[in-house]
């Protein structure tokens, strides 16, 4: 069984005429990291906010086809029930903070707080995210004084923090440096490993392709391709559709067509092109 199942979801936004996602079915499996890419504005937060339910629950407009959350139909949970199912990790932090607490440890415990965790257990598990999230320096600071990348770290680690098992980032990294991204990737790792599911929305195809087990390609409110990192983003239609491949990959498939040679082979990242050399003794 899926833990998430789309099946033929169609939704127009309140008001507007044209349908923004279109015949969209996806399933997607406990444990694995997914990467929702495409171009701007082809429904990425839009298909997040279904499968949180926050559509049509916040934002109406009209919804057919059916979603599924560990087998059961969406609307058959209650909300508190699947806010400590899913976290959701907004494109914009500012939208994510609570804007009742005063300090970054607060904020962390906020949502447990809702949830009434017992005391003990919410300091022992807000110690962990600080420290997961390498927080020490922020936690007497108010969350709004913060800046766009602390705000931001400050955030997800909110979402975190609840223990849901499925986890939605919308563009997590946006307003954060190279290395806060880096750290933030090697967390998604982490969460991987303790078995969690993660749908990452990401315009950093790179990243992707270093840390997804899957992506899904959307384009024009459309899923127009899905499968294993290796194969979609080796695969030049990705651009035509309006997608980004890596670096890495593009560099190696104009190689490949140069030569005549098959692209599916292509290295997707630079320790991918590091191994390949070093397994010829190159490096
Ligand atoms: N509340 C809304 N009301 C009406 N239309 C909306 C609303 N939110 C988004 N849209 C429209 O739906 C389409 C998909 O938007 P969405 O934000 O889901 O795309 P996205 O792929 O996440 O974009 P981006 O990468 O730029 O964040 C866009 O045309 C957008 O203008």
């Amino acid at each position: 069984m899926s833990i998430i199942s789309l099946i033929n979801i169609n939704y127009t936004y309140p008001l507007e005429e044209k349908q923004t996602i279109h015949s969209l079915s996806l399933d997607l499996e406990k444990g694995c990291v997914y990467g929702l890419t495409g171009a701007n504005e082809s429904g990425k937060t839009t298909i997040c906010n279904i499968i949180r339910g926050f559509i049509p629950e916040l934002y109406k407009g009209e919804l057919t086809g059916e979603v599924m959350i560990k087998g059961k139909n969406i609307n058959d949970y209650n909300i508190g029930d699947l806010a400590t199912i899913i976290g959701y990790s907004f494109q914009n932090p500012f939208t994510q903070l609570s804007g009742v607490k005063d300090t970054v440890y607060e904020e962390i415990a906020y949502g447990m707080e809702n949830i009434g965790v017992p005391r003990s257990k919410m300091i022992q598990k807000v110690d962990e995210i600080v420290k997961m999230f390498q927080l020490e320096d922020l936690i007497d600071k108010n969350p709004f004084e913060l800046s766009g990348g602390q705000k931001q770290r400050v955030a997800i680690a909110s979402v975190v923090a609840l223990d849901p098992e499925i986890i939605i980032l919308d563009e997590p990294t946006s307003q954060l440096d190279p290395k806060s991204t880096e750290d933030i990737f090697e967390i998604i790792q982490l969460l991987k490993k303790q078995g969690k599911t993660i749908l990452l929305v990401e315009h950093k195809v790179d990243l992707l392709a270093a840390y997804c087990d899957e992506i899904l390609l959307i384009s024009r409110g459309e899923l127009v391709m899905q499968g294993p990192v290796k194969e979609i983003l080796s695969n030049p239609k990705v651009v035509e559709y309006g997608g980004q491949l890596p670096q890495v990959a593009l560099y190696f498939i104009k190689k490949a067509k140069a030569n005549g040679s098959s692209v599916s082979q292509v290295p997707l990242t630079v320790q991918e092109v590091y191994d390949h050399l070093n397994k010829d003794g190159e490096v």
